[in-house]
């Protein structure tokens, strides 16, 4: 068996199949701003008392501070439902993005089965757990019963090898892997990475890479935890390996397809508008004109995206044709880049530094695009008007190359700079 098929038959207490459904009880489900009030609204027409107050995480992240009357109304719902079930797990203040604060916080174990109302709920696969996204209303029955059923995924292997260089990152791993597989390639499968290049990978850049699998329609994404992984969740959890359920996949595991990346000699990846699948080399689309760079979400928004954008805009500038606006992923990551200076230095580049939480990721808190005007970011989707006006677009890049190219206001290599 591989990792998700050993997780999901340790939960069903019996050995599954893909194809097979099954219903299973959940260790975690999590919901934010934007998902909380549908799914309290179903809830409240089936039960009046969650199964359990402690394994319910609640995030602002989305809308916050609010910035509409209907974003402050969805919170108020979200803070009458979190006192009157007594939820423990709340992160309403500028805590961060939910898929950086639950494994901050020390909710995300390998061998978990963790569920959310956001599609990117699949990023928790990084710490070796099954997790996946489903609707609000999906979620009210798991917040009422603690339970959800779930087809078992077929799963594709997907073997990455060769080093990265100073200017790719984990993000053009992902870029790469989406281009080939396309948006719907996988869709309700797990999405197994592993190989040399996997193993090596430190915890961040492993969130990246699973962040985005649902971008190729899965499932779930999923790696076996390594050293750096293990030692995240214990310093987390206060766990010792030994009380960590590390699941690996069998030497003989089934998958439906077995893919191989080499990537040897890579360029930066370039998603373009307006499939994240219209991948290219970024040598077809430099020079391209930028309106807004951002850095930030729950696939870029970790400390060493700050880091890599610090390294090129120190004692830099940016151009003065484009706007570049960062968010830290989460509260604590906004503290260490203070810690580190690196703030310091994007403030004196030119650069706006917006509070924790998914801000114009999705078009719909800050930093919206108007007509005709393009944004390159460090996010995961890049649909038609995913970031404002449906006349405007978004290419996806990984931090280095959005830091570089606010300094040139075009699409740039840090390596030309
Ligand atoms: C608002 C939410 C339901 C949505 C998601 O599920 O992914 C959002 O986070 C996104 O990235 O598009
Ligand atoms: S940062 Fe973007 S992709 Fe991530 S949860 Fe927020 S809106 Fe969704």
């Amino acid at each position: 068996m591989n990792i998700t098929e050993k997780i999901l038959s340790a939960k069903a207490k019996k050995e599954v199949t893909p194809g097979e459904i099954i219903e299973i009880p959940v260790d975690l489900a999590m919901s934010h701003d934007g998902t909380s009030p549908p799914a309290i609204k179903t809830f409240e027409k089936v039960a009046t008392k969650v199964w359990d107050n402690e394994k319910i995480a609640i995030v602002f992240d989305h809308n916050v501070p609010a910035n509409t009357i209907g974003s402050a109304e969805f919170q108020k719902v979200c803070r009458d439902f979190i006192k009157k079930q007594k939820i423990t797990k709340n992160y309403i203040h500028g805590d961060g993005i939910c898929h950086q604060v639950l494994p901050e916080k020390g909710l995300v174990e390998p061998g978990k089965v963790i569920v959310g109302a956001d599609s990117h709920t699949c990023t928790y696969g990084a710490y070796g757990a099954f997790s996946t996204g489903m609707g609000a209303t999906d979620l009210a029955m798991v917040y009422a019963t603690g339970k959800t059923w779930f087809m078992v995924p077929e799963a594709i292997k997907m073997e990455v090898s060769g080093e990265l260089n100073s200017y790719t990152a984990p993000k053009d791993i992902i870029l790469k892997i989406i281009g080939e597989v396309g948006i719907a390639g996988a869709t309700y499968k797990t999405a197994e990475f592993c190989g040399e290049t996997i193993e090596k990978m430190g915890v961040e850049g492993r969130a990246t890479i699973c962040n985005m699998a649902i971008e190729m329609g899965a499932k779930n994404g999923i790696m076996e935890p390594n050293k750096e992984v293990i030692q995240y969740v214990s310093q987390r959890t206060g766990k010792k390996e030994s009380e960590l359920n590390i699941v690996k996949s069998d030497e003989d595991a089934q998958y439906s397809e077995e893919m191989h990346f080499d990537i040897t000699d890579m360029e930066p990846q370039i998603a373009c508008p307006n499939d994240v699948d219209n991948v290219k080399d970024i040598s077809k689309v430099e020079g391209t004109a930028v309106d807004q760079c951002l850095i930030g979400s729950c696939t870029n928004g970790r400390l060493s995206d700050l880091k890599d954008a610090y390294e090129i805009l120190k004692d830099n500038e940016i151009n003065n044709d484009t706007r570049l606006l960062i968010l830290p992923a989460s509260a604590e990551i906004y503290k260490q880049a203070i810690h580190e200076g690196y703030i310091d230095a994007f403030i004196d580049a030119g650069a706006i530094i917006c509070n924790p939480g998914c801000g114009p990721c999705l078009g719909g808190h800050m930093g919206v695009l108007s007509e005709g005007e393009t944004c390159l970011s460090t996010t995961n989707r890049n649909f038609k008007g995913r970031m404002g006006d449906p006349k405007s677009s978004v290419y996806l890049a990984n931090s280095k190359v959005v830091a570089a190219s606010a300094i040139e206001g075009v699409i740039t290599n840090p390596k030309d700079l």
